[in-house]
């Protein structure tokens, strides 16, 4: 099969919001690009459009089929249940805390449409290095961006402090072992944007 280089590939066709909606994956890989989760409005995924993103998320590698991860849809009044949530923690840890700080934390959740943590279910294991199985996590966030812009949305990965707040996540029903991998924003993008500096291959690539 004849490679075209990678320079070749262009969008095919353009979203409504002036997204390049890829029919190439390789041209939509080429492009991604995240944006700020402020910018991401309504209309989000639609519940069908929600399971083929977790659908896709979830075919990832997975050393030992353990599936060490698992999902939390943040959607409808469970964004502001969310924002509450880690306002009252923020708040409980800062008690000068000014009212516009409050204000954004009570924002966290509900900025996109939609926000799908990505739960780290990884575990010490007899043949699979924990490590492995936090690698496949990470997978897991990537495939669900890769499938929310195939649908023609844009995103953002985000942890944030309240990913490493232990009173948070068990108030959002982690068990003790278990760590956010990401909060992935989604929604539609106000426009195309700006690309940012990408890492220049002649720095990190060698040659064994
Ligand atoms: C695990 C992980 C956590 C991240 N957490 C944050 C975050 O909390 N806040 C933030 O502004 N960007 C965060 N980012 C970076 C953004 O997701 C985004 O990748 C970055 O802005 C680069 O843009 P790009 O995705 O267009 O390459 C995180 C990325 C990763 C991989």
């Amino acid at each position: 099969m004849d490679h075209k280089p990678v320079s070749d590939y262009v969008p095919t066709s353009f979203s409504k919001a002036g997204e390049p909606v890829m029919n190439d994956i390789l041209a939509l890989l080429k492009t991604r690009r995240s944006a700020p989760a402020a910018t991401l409005k309504a209309p989000g995924p639609s519940p069908q459009d929600i399971n083929a993103m977790l659908e896709v998320a979830a075919r990832v590698p997975d050393h030992g089929k353990l599936a060490p991860w698992r999902f939390i849809v943040f959607e409808g009044d469970g964004r502001d249940r969310a924002g509450t949530l880690v306002a009252e923690v923020y708040a409980k840890a800062h008690p000068d805390a000014e009212a516009g700080r409050i204000e954004t934390e009570l924002k966290r959740f509900s900025l996109a449409p939609l926000v799908i943590g990505v739960v780290s279910s990884a575990a010490a294991h007899p043949k699979i290095p924990e490590w492995e199985q936090v690698l496949s996590a990470g997978a897991v966030c990537m495939n669900l961006i890769i499938a929310a812009n195939a649908l023609g949305f844009a995103s953002v990965w985000l942890s944030e402090w309240y990913s490493y707040d232990r009173e948070v996540l068990s108030r959002m029903g982690l068990a003790e072992h278990e760590k956010i991998a990401g909060f992935i924003h989604i929604g539609c993008a106000a426009g195309p944007r700006e690309d940012r500096p990408r890492p220049n291959l002649t720095e990190i690539v060698t040659r064994f």
